[in-house]
């Protein structure tokens, strides 16, 4: 073979950079590979001819690599209709064994352990290299940082003809995922529209080849020379066959019908599917033509570049590409489709969508009931505020129906206090109508009912007895009349022509009192509806103020305000007539007193004169009295035995006087009573003189249930009798005196009190 018979295509010169190179060898199979061919292109060349020069190139004159690269993504961005996924993988065979560039640490030599690597062969994606790091790439930047990144793994080192000499085959492996888009539907968003469909697996293989050298001067060297030549060979033994002998089906076979021997080298074994036709192919001869060392140099070139030009009129003649587009792979099942990146990832796309859309509707939702709570939130906020408002309503409402309410106890203190004077005066009045001595006695007093528990239950026990008490006759009007049943309280005749017409007694002047009172009260409640009616009305806030003069006044609600000052009114006139009644109850214990005071009067004349007439027809000495019965005084007392009752009467007299000393004396010093001039006394609180009209209170006094009517009772206090009294038949009287606490009427300035002795 001579240069003349050497078919020459696409000759490039020296100073043809290399883009002229790329776009005449490896442009138009790139744009296959991108249709999904597989293609292969690869440099063979003696060493130190320009191969990495031509695959790599330099940053001024970028090879056929960062071209390719270059091609593919643009063919991508030309290329709207189709989806694409691109995964590199860097290899190097040095010295018959596989290394992984992506995977060794940068520098030279691959001291990192690495797991071996072999190569395995797949029906649909034939000889391929495992385990294989692959990245997935999405930017040119990104797959030249990759390929860069082997480079500096790739093993490298001076020799004769190179100071940077490639040591090892390196094969850039880039595959090309693609699957058409389906057009959007109506309905559908952009991201929707990418369907899955059948997805294309390409790949696009850039092999820079070690050259070819002859014997080298160090051992390693020579070893990696033995290797490197060992496989050039087979390459060229392989594609030698391949132009020489086909099968019946016009396949590439040796002689003897055989497969070619690709096992025999790793390179071979890889480059198999591309020298067997399944993928399109280019090669890139580099010879060396310039002169160059010595004259053995010049021989060594010549030879080697004839050989490097029967490879590729060899490789030209013989390798015959039949390569399909690459089937569009369906689903993921096998192991082939399972490396079909692009519908796994389409598929876990879907399934994150999916999820994400979950999320969304969750999310939604999510935002709806947190929507709903902050509505809730919102609601229960105003019906908190609504509810803060009603109860500050109630409250003011409740201060208003405080108010009321302490109107409505003023006057049922008013009330108790009236009924209460009417017990004791029924009680004590009554007590000293039955004892005539004390009703005539100079004690007088006012003590007005308070709420003490103490005098509560006083009174309680002297209203009980008062059933039995108010309104009875004198002593003798009672014995008279103790045969019989006792006569009802409502049939109390004391107080018939003793009240001014004569025609109501104090029982029915007290009933008619508490029945006004009652009415009072009912409509006091009235007026209280009315205005918690009124207060539910008002839309507007209301502020009630309590005036202690005015009494309430609400707010702007000046009809409100106007019926409490018509109630404060009324309640003025009620307590007006309250202390009418009390002045008329007091006006009918005086004439009650008056009357008693004349029967005593009348009672103790007529006593004296029979105890005198009695002491002048009896004998005076009398040396054997006997004890007197109790209950009857004696028939005939001796003198001695007069004397010493008289003695024993003064001396229970002296200590009820002195009972009652004591005790006003106590409330002079509690300054609840004041003691005037000429010995009287007064309650502290009055501050207005007694009118000539009212009746001077008394001191209300209560006979010990126990004691029998019909005991003789002490003198009354004041002027001594002009006789002796009978002498008495039993133990001397003591007057129960109410409790301290009912000084507490000293609260009630209405009820002014002179209390004298
Ligand atoms: N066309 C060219 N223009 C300018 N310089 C070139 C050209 N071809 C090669 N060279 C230079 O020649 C030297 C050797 O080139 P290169 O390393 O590419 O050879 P090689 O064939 O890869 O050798 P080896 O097989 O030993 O790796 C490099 O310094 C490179 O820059």
């Amino acid at each position: 073979m001579t240069m003349s018979t050497i078919q020459r295509h696409n000759v490039f010169a020296t100073h043809d950079d290399n883009s002229r190179v790329y776009d005449h060898i490896a442009k138009r199979l790139v744009r296959r590979v991108m249709e999904g061919y597989h293609g292969t292109v690869f440099a063979y060349g003696m060493t130190g001819t320009g191969k990495t020069f031509s695959m790599q190139g330099t940053a001024s004159s970028p090879g056929v690599i960062p071209l390719a690269i270059t091609d593919i993504f643009s063919y991508i961005r030309e290329t709207p209709s189709r989806e694409f996924l691109l995964r590199v993988s860097y290899l190097e065979i040095y010295n018959e064994k596989i290394q992984d560039l992506l995977s060794m640490a940068s520098g030279n030599g691959g001291n990192q352990q690495q797991e071996e690597i072999k190569l395995r062969e797949d029906s649909k994606r034939g000889v391929y290299a495992s385990p294989l790091k692959e990245e997935i790439v999405q930017s040119p930047t990104q797959l030249l940082r990759v390929i860069a990144r082997g480079d500096q793994a790739r093993r490298t080192a001076s020799t004769q003809f190179n100071s940077r000499s490639s040591r090892s085959h390196a094969v850039v492996q880039i595959v090309v995922e693609s699957r058409e888009r389906v057009p959007a539907g109506p309905g559908d968003n952009k991201r929707q529209g990418l369907l899955p469909g059948g997805v294309r697996v390409s790949t696009l293989s850039l092999i820079d080849l070690a050259g070819s050298e002859k014997a080298a001067e160090s051992k390693e060297r020579r070893q990696e020379g033995s290797h490197i030549n060992k496989s050039l060979l087979t390459l060229g033994t392989v594609i030698a066959k391949l132009s020489e002998h086909k099968d019946k089906d016009g396949k590439p076979a040796d002689k003897d019908g055989k497969h070619l021997p690709y096992r025999d080298s790793k390179l071979t074994r890889l480059l198999q599917g591309a020298l067997s036709g399944n993928s399109l192919v280019s090669i890139l001869c580099t010879i060396s033509v310039g002169p160059g060392g010595g004259s053995a140099a010049s021989a060594t070139n010549i030879n080697e570049t004839l050989n490097t030009l029967k490879f590729a009129s060899r490789a030209k003649n013989s390798i015959v590409s039949h390569a399909k587009r690459a089937e569009e792979a369906l689903g993921v099942g096998g192991d082939g489709n399972a490396r079909v990146l692009l519908e796994r990832y389409r598929m876990e796309i879907s399934e994150l969508r999916k999820e994400l859309d979950t999320q969304a509707k969750a999310n939604s939702k999510k935002d709806m009931d947190e929507e709903a709570e902050r509505d809730a939130e919102e609601e229960r906020a105003r019906e908190k505020e609504a509810e803060l408002r009603h109860e500050e309503q109630m409250l003011e409402m409740q201060l208003a129906r405080t108010a009321l309410k302490e109107r409505i106890d003023h006057l049922n203190r008013l009330i108790l206090s009236s009924k209460s004077i009417g017990v004791n005066a029924s009680g004590s009045f009554s007590a000293l109508g039955i004892h005539p001595r004390y009703s005539q006695g100079s004690i007088r007093s006012s003590m007005a009912t308070s709420n003490g528990t103490k005098f509560g239950l006083e009174r309680t026990e002297s209203m009980t007895s008062s059933a039995s008490t108010i309104g009875r006759k004198s002593a003798s009007q009672r014995s008279q009349r103790s045969s019989g049943a006792e006569p009802p309280v409502a049939e109390d005749d004391d107080s018939l022509g003793e009240f001014g017409d004569g025609t109501a007694s104090l029982t029915s002047q007290n009933r008619a009192l508490q029945a006004d009172l009652a009415d009072k009260n009912r409509y006091i409640q009235t007026l209280e509806k009315r205005l918690l009616q009124a207060r539910r009305a008002s839309s507007s806030r209301t502020s009630v103020g309590l005036s202690t003069g005015k009494g309430i006044m609400v707010g702007e609600d000046h009809s409100v305000a106007t019926l409490i000052r018509e109630k404060d009114t009324e309640i003025a006139e009620l307590r007006a007539r309250l202390d009418d009644k009390d002045r008329m109850l007091a006006a009918l214990r005086t004439a009650a007193r008056s009357r008693d005071n004349a029967d005593r009067v009348e009672s103790r004349v007529e006593s004296r004169v029979e105890s005198r007439s009695e002491v002048r027809t009896s004998q005076i000495l009398d040396s054997n009295p006997g004890p007197a019965p109790i209950g009857s005084p004696p028939a005939a007392p001796s003198l001695l035995r007069q004397v010493s009752y008289l003695r024993k009467r003064t001396k229970s007299v002296d200590e009820m006087s002195k009972m009652l000393d004591e005790m006003i004396q106590d409330r002079v010093e509690s300054g609840q009573l004041v003691r005037g001039v000429r010995g009287s006394v007064r309650v502290a609180a009055e501050d207005r003189p007694m009118r000539s009209t009212e009746t001077p209170p008394s001191l209300p006094v209560s006979l010990p249930p126990s004691l029998p009517p019909s005991m003789p009772l002490p003198p009354p206090v004041g002027p001594p009798p002009a006789s002796p009294p009978p002498p008495p038949a039993g133990p001397p009287i003591q007057l129960q005196l109410l409790s301290r606490q009912r000084a507490s009427f000293a609260a009630e300035p209405q009820k002014p009190a002179v209390l004298e002795v």
